[in-house]
């Protein structure tokens, strides 16, 4: 395809001006590169290219004010963001501006590319304009996450920020989901109106409806008043519907309907009600299997499957472990008093290398209890909880005789009701639970784990073998 058309880029590192300029040339772009905003503002003056890639953190004017420069004086020249620097906040404001597209470093090339010629077919088109700009009001809630799958997290919501649509929030309990849809909404042309959150997990099935759309006076027993529904009360605002999964089946059927006609009826009410409620719902189950087994409405999936964001589980964004562990030291000195707890090298990298099931929220509980029980300022091994695994030798000596010492109780048990044989049950319990642990500790990789219980790779795979059978 040929392309016609020029793109101008400006960042200060010399060598992304490189890549980009090789990959314009290759793609039949004719390019110009800049170090700086300044510069490319004066030559501006003379002649104006047709798209223009910039990056964020830039000495002098960084460029998101280059971006709200050229939106005020050619509002139709599409500016593409880029940063290594992604936040939240860079997101949001670039699309905000009117950025044309963000792409959080690293980027692929041949996006930047694609991007930059979207751009060119859009200016050649000369059909619709960029976005406009709003003002975002509030300010932003802090989403730590410099991990490429929060930036694609973030990419996400900074798209969406214009949009009233329904939006599904998928992660496991603990990732920040919530988190997400307060961003979502708070960028949202609802910002005014409320948010309601509700999880669906939390609400005892006969009083969801209720819960829900609302009661009259003596629709049910112990309805003693009239009672506005939670789609009352967010009506102009968002409403979070958190693990939507477990919404009972009669609840999905009005949803759907609510979905559908933007009306419903409070539960024993006669007249429909209108309302005006953008819905974000969330889960940490896999609703398409939901759907399969029947067990959710795959019409109600549809509906609130318009567009999905996926929260990485936290032992998927490791390298994101230690700033929020600083961000939550900060935040529960601030809460409790003294000064933020910091942590030494080998428990950062410990934690880091942890698996946290319970994701973030974990996280942030364990920083809580270290600012109330660590004595000195600075995190040693020695401080975490127990519970993290923490592996001294004196908490190791610990739990050895407590093992030991449950192991004779067993078999004290197992004698005294009159078993034989008892290394028979015992021996493979043990290996099994031990073998279970490295490989979790592995993340299932054979070898690692034949090597950590001190066998070779083929004995492990016999003894799995022969567990198996042995079960079944
Ligand atoms: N990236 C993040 N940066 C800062 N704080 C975070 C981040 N992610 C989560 N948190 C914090 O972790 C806690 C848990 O997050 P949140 O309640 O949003 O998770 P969730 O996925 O909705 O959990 P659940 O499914 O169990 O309701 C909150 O206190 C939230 O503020």
């Amino acid at each position: 395809m040929q392309n016609s058309g020029s793109v101008w880029v400006v960042d200060d590192d010399q060598s992304i001006r490189w890549v980009l300029e090789k990959a314009l040339v290759q793609a039949d772009i004719d390019r110009e590169c800049f170090a700086d905003a300044e510069s490319m503002l004066q030559r501006m003056e003379d002649e104006l290219p047709d798209v223009v890639i910039s990056d964020i953190r830039m000495p002098g004017m960084d460029g998101l004010e280059l971006l709200q420069r050229i939106r005020e004086n050619h509002p139709e020249l599409p500016v593409i963001i880029t940063t290594a620097h992604s936040d939240l906040d860079s997101a949001v404001a670039s699309y905000q501006q009117g950025a044309f597209e963000y792409l959080p470093k690293p980027f692929d090339i041949d996006e930047v590319v694609a991007v930059a010629e979207r751009a060119l077919a859009q200016v050649r088109e000369r059909g619709k304009g960029t976005p406009k700009r709003t003002s975002s009001g509030e300010p932003t809630p802090e989403i730590i996450g410099e991990a490429p799958a929060m930036q694609e997290v973030f990419r996400a919501i900074g798209r969406l920020a214009h949009s009233n649509i329904t939006v599904l929030i998928n992660g496991e309990s603990g990732t920040g989901k919530e988190l997400v849809a307060r961003a979502l909404h708070r960028h949202s042309p609802r910002v005014n109106a409320p948010f309601i959150a509700l999880n669906m997990a939390a609400i005892p099935r006969d009083l969801m409806e209720s819960e829900l759309f609302g009661h009259e006076k003596g629709a049910f027993t112990g309805a003693n008043t009239r009672r506005e529904g939670r789609f009352e009360q967010a009506n102009g605002g968002t409403l979070f519907l958190d693990e939507i999964g477990d919404m009972p089946a009669e609840t999905q059927t009005r949803l759907l309907r609510v979905l559908a006609d933007g009306e419903f009826y409070r539960v024993g009410g006669h007249t429909s009600q209108r309302t005006d409620v953008r819905i974000i719902a969330a889960t940490h189950q896999d609703l398409e299997g939901l759907v399969r087994r029947g067990d959710f409405r795959e019409d109600l999936f549809h509906r609130l499957n318009v567009i999905r964001i996926h929260i990485p589980k936290l032992s998927e964004r490791q390298e994101d472990i230690p700033r929020l562990m600083e961000f939550f030291f900060d935040k529960a000195a601030k809460e409790l008093g003294g000064a933020p707890k910091i942590l030494l090298p080998e428990t950062q990298q410990f934690l880091s290398s942890l698996t946290w099931p319970g994701n973030v929220r974990q996280l942030e509980n364990t920083c809580r209890w270290l600012t109330v029980m660590a004595s000195g300022r600075e995190i040693h091994l020695s401080d975490l909880p127990p519970e993290l695994g923490r592996n001294d030798v004196e908490s190791a000596g610990e739990q050895e005789t407590q093992w030991q010492e449950l192991l004779c109780q067993w078999a004290r048990t197992e004698l005294v009701s009159g078993k034989q044989h008892i290394l028979r049950d015992a021996v493979p319990a043990f290996e099994k639970a031990l073998i279970d642990v490295a490989l979790a500790h592995t993340r299932g990789r054979k070898r690692d784990a034949a090597e950590l219980l001190g066998w070779g790779r083929n004995t492990l795979t016999r003894k799995m073998k022969e567990l198996e059978s042995d079960e079944g």
